[in-house]
């Protein structure tokens, strides 16, 4: 059975729209990204979800039941939804056990200390139980955080950029951590942030968002390779473009050359478009005579970021190869794969 299901929902503040008919699944033990940047709705979908906020329009329902429609509205305590948010909200004059027990109801003394051991164990934080927040790290109050969001039991695990206060050296660790617990626990979660690196560790699938709407989503995969559009593709990692002719079902022409794809592109021939190249999927090589030639080196540890300028362009590469120099003589080669096009 599927946790979340939202069906073509809208929502607005004081008559200005701000979620467009929105549609997304979410399967039990599923971790959904939602992606955007800043002021696109992201936090808006977790707030209806979560029934901090009413819907205009559609369906939004948690394990089958209906918990906002054109007339049913279920109070946000009613869900079965845990929230964690950036800045954790933990109580500060409480400890960490009673942070965690907080919002933990109907069970007896007993029940509650055996729930208690049971979430201190799972995010590693037994022996700071007596521990008042201002005695922790962030990395520990966000453990805390999520321990107190999974102490009830939740169905559904909403999270608002719940890494972003967290040092990058240990955010990346934090997330898988936290990523498998709730693995272990097969809860779903819905995960907002603005970050493709975090989206990409963190979820199982991805809703890429654009002024209130869902552009697409799936997995990351599907999304980095075959993004439907521009915008997909910018947001997901840096890319050149180049105006191309389709010349067969698998070859186009530039400017300086035929590139050919490994699927069939579903493009009519003679039709024009950019063809959108990643970085590291331009080879460069090292030639006296190449047409290419290397403007912009930057030392990136395992790979070099060159510029290179053939012709008109000037194309972005990732390459390992780190011996190459400004100035440099260069041929360029591109692997053939399944070639990404749009108008
Ligand atoms: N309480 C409010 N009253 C009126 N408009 C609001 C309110 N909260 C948010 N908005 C507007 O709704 C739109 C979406 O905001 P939302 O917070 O959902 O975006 P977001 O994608 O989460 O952004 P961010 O990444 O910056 O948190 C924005 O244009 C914002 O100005």
């Amino acid at each position: 059975m599927s946790t979340l299901t939202i069906e073509n929902i809208c929502s607005d503040y004081q008559g200005q729209v701000i979620l467009r008919h929105l549609d997304l699944t979410l399967l039990q033990g599923e971790i959904v990204a939602l992606l955007g940047p800043s002021g696109c709705g992201k936090t808006t979908l977790l707030r209806v979800i979560a029934g901090l906020q009413t819907i205009s329009q559609g369906c939004i329902s948690i394990s089958g039941q209906v918990m906002s429609s054109d007339d049913v509205f279920v109070a946000s305590e009613q869900r079965g939804v845990g929230m964690i948010f950036q800045d954790y909200a933990l109580f500060p004059h409480l400890t960490v056990a009673d942070n965690i027990l907080f919002g933990v109801k109907n069970l007896n003394a007993k029940e509650r200390l055996t729930r208690l051991d049971e979430m201190l164990d799972l995010v590693k934080l037994t022996s700071l139980a007596s521990r008042y927040p201002h005695e922790l790290s962030g990395g520990q109050q966000q453990r805390v955080s999520i321990a107190r969001a999974l102490a009830y039991q939740p169905e559904l695990l909403l999270l608002d950029e719940p890494f972003s206060n967290i040092d990058a050296q240990v955010r990346n660790e934090m997330m898988l951590e936290i990523r498998a617990i709730l693995k272990k626990r097969n809860v779903s979660a819905v995960f907002v942030t603005h970050s493709k690196d975090e989206a990409f560790v963190f979820a199982d699938k991805l809703a890429l968002f654009k002024d209130g709407a869902i552009i697409q989503h799936g997995k990351a995969e599907t999304l980095y390779r075959s993004p439907k559009e521009r915008y997909v593709a910018d947001f997901l990692g840096a890319g050149n473009y180049l105006p191309v002719t389709v010349t067969t079902r698998y070859q186009v022409d530039y400017a300086l050359g035929t590139l050919n794809s490994t699927e069939k592109l579903p493009w009519p021939i003679g039709s024009q478009g950019q063809v959108l190249l990643r970085p590291q999927q331009i080879e460069v090589h090292s030639n006296i005579d190449g047409l290419g030639c290397i403007v912009e080196r930057h030392f990136l540890g395992a790979v070099c970021h060159y510029q290179v300028k053939i012709g008109a362009d000037i194309l972005d590469v990732s390459s390992q190869s780190t011996t190459l120099i400004p100035g440099q003589r260069v041929d360029i080669r591109i692997a053939p794969h399944p070639l990404v096009i749009f108008n």
